[in-house]
């Protein structure tokens, strides 16, 4: 049995003084890409900010054997700072730097390598500020991707792109998976389900997991999202259950 990339166990958050996560059980693996789904508030930001080791849980542990990139929602980046494509990528090699250091080589060698991966060497001299929602997506992945994590951690990537970005994005998640563990959350439903190879239904503790075709059972769905037998997201994913018939 392989080692899993991240393993949780039994993990436990509480945010001011309240529990946000409750007895989250969870394995990634290399070759995954797995999507966290829940509801505003089920607690899906907070359990990346715990794997990545920002959060302690009050119970439990998590367990991560690698590097760990994180990819945060675009708004959180400041996008007017006054610096250009591979300034912003190179950022993501900070930790290995070290704050007041000059980069070298191999960390513009490795800047290259990531932008390469996201196809933005073009741009490489761009201001971030100059750049579309979707390029800047591609810039946040390089970032993360600047330390060859072993495990991404992806946080709403989709959210205010159009379609042909998001599409030109999932390509590349299915790749970088291809690789690593990638983790992402959204509140695209429907693209999740034909693209990711496992999904963990969230609201404070795991409502389900498996695959795409494991979770056809509409109940943990409607348990999750707080959605009714007639609710148009049933119908969009393909689950109706036999009472709204
Ligand atoms: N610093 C904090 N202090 C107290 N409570 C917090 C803090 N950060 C988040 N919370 C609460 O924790 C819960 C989970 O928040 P989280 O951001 O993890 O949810 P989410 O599933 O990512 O939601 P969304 O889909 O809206 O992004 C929410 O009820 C939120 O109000």
């Amino acid at each position: 049995m392989t080692t899993p990339a991240v393993r949780l166990d039994r993990v436990s958050v509480d945010l001011g003084g309240r529990p946000v996560l409750r007895d989250v059980a969870l394995d990634l693996y290399r070759g995954e890409l797995v999507a966290l789904l829940g509801p505003n508030g089920a607690g899906k930001t907070t359990l990346l900010r715990t794997v990545l080791g920002l959060l302690r849980p009050r119970t439990g542990t998590v367990a991560v054997d690698g590097e760990v990139g994180y990819v945060p929602q675009r708004h959180e980046f400041a996008w007017d700072y006054p610096v250009s494509v591979e300034g912003a990528v190179l950022s993501g090699r900070v930790r290995r730097i070290g704050w007041f250091r000059q980069a070298g080589v191999a960390d513009h060698q490795a800047v290259r390598a990531a932008l390469d991966r996201v196809r933005m060497t073009h741009l490489r001299t761009r201001p971030v500020g100059e750049l579309s929602g979707g390029q800047r997506q591609r810039v946040l992945v390089a970032r993360a991707l600047a330390l060859d994590p072993q495990v991404l951690l992806l946080d709403e990537p989709f959210t205010g792109l159009d379609v042909p970005s998001q599409d030109h994005l999932t390509e590349l998640f299915v790749e970088l998976a291809a690789e690593r563990a990638v983790l992402m959350t959204t509140h695209d439903l429907v693209a999740a389900v034909h693209t990711c190879t496992r999904l963990c239904l969230l609201d404070g503790s795991v409502v389900a997991l498996g695959t795409p075709d494991e979770l056809h059972d509409p109940a943990p769905w409607m348990r999750t999202f707080g959605a009714s037998p007639t609710s148009p997201l049933l119908r969009a994913l393909g689950l109706v259950p036999q009472e709204a018939l």
